[in-house]
């Protein structure tokens, strides 16, 4: 009944061609969601807390220890990561490792290329003495990230080899034109760079910004080397969705679980399908470790 790192499930999900699917809670009630939705698909996950809303859902201790009693609570058998989604610091990645996450994203893709070795090296450090995975990320998603809209800048195949070989890193962000939040059009992802980063380092590729890719992308992206994929948008819209049709069909209602329980249902139903399309159902009994006590 523990946590995993994400290590050995991204090293099987790149060997099988499927990617495990890494989800954001945004409150309990998403954790709930998430770890339902995997157990049924039997599928490894990932449940990411963003650095952006760890205060917010409660600090890193509430969360580490809400998402170990639900899974005791729901009898969760399917490996699980819990893992800080673009962690801002040495020192945010530190204090998720101390809570008890088991894999943390180090995001140091606003820096230059070295502070952004120097620090996901330190990261590593620490992590490695915790049996802790580090994702780092090279280049710049697109998209709303911490409210700011900002542009795409594809990942340099020289720096990606660099962070990799120098920071000993477990999986790699390569931005290659996805965008975090709606896309505008039909995503343009960069697949020769992506053949060609995945070529030189090996690692498994972590692709941000899931939400709206076709899935003849993504059969792609996998097919090239992404062994995890990050989806929140397309759960924020599903759940707001399912509330707003719940308030406007009733005008009546008040009741926090009548109002709120459709939008869990529909997170489990959006969960169920991107496992689904990332080919990651019944993939959770290739592991030696799993939960069953
Ligand atoms: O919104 C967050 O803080 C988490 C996301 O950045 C996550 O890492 C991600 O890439 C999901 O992208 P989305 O599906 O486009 O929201
Ligand atoms: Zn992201």
């Amino acid at each position: 009944m523990t946590l995993v790192s994400m290590k050995e499930m991204l090293l099987k999900a790149k060997e099988g061609k499927y990617a495990v699917g890494q989800f954001n809670i945004n409150s309990l009630q998403w954790a709930q969601a998430i770890l339902q939705a995997a157990e049924e698909e039997g599928a490894p996950v990932i449940v990411a807390a963003s650095d952006r809303l760890i205060d917010y859902l409660g600090g890193f201790k509430t969360i580490a220890a809400m998402v170990k009693a639900l899974m005791e609570e729901m009898s969760i058998t399917v490996p699980v990561a819990l893992h800080l989604d673009h962690g801002m610091s040495f020192d945010r990645c530190k204090q998720a490792i101390d809570a008890g996450f088991t894999s943390v994203m180090i995001d140091g893709s606003h820096y230059s290329i070295d502070e952004n070795i120097a620090m996901t090296k330190q990261v590593v450090d620490y992590a490695l003495t915790k049996q802790v995975s580090v994702e780092a990320e090279v280049g710049t998603v697109g998209g709303i990230e911490d409210g700011l809209v900002g542009g795409v800048k594809y990942a340099d195949p020289k720096e990606c080899l660099r962070i990799v070989e120098e920071a000993g890193i477990d999986a790699l962000a390569a931005a290659l034109g996805s965008v975090h939040g709606p896309y505008q059009g039909e995503p343009e992802l960069g697949f020769d760079e992506m053949k060609q980063i995945s070529e030189w380092t090996g690692i498994p590729l972590v692709l941000h910004g899931g939400s709206g890719i076709p899935s003849y992308q993504i059969k792609r992206a996998i097919e090239l080397g992404h062994a995890k994929i990050n989806v929140n948008t397309e759960c924020l819209q599903a759940w707001t969705q399912a509330v707003r049709d719940r308030l406007s069909n009733d005008s009546e209602v008040y009741d926090h679980r009548a109002i709120t329980t459709p939008g869990k249902e529909a997170i489990i139903a959006t969960v169920k399908g991107k496992i689904s399309e990332f080919n990651a159902t019944n993939k959770a009994k290739e592991f030696s470790v799993s939960n069953k006590g």
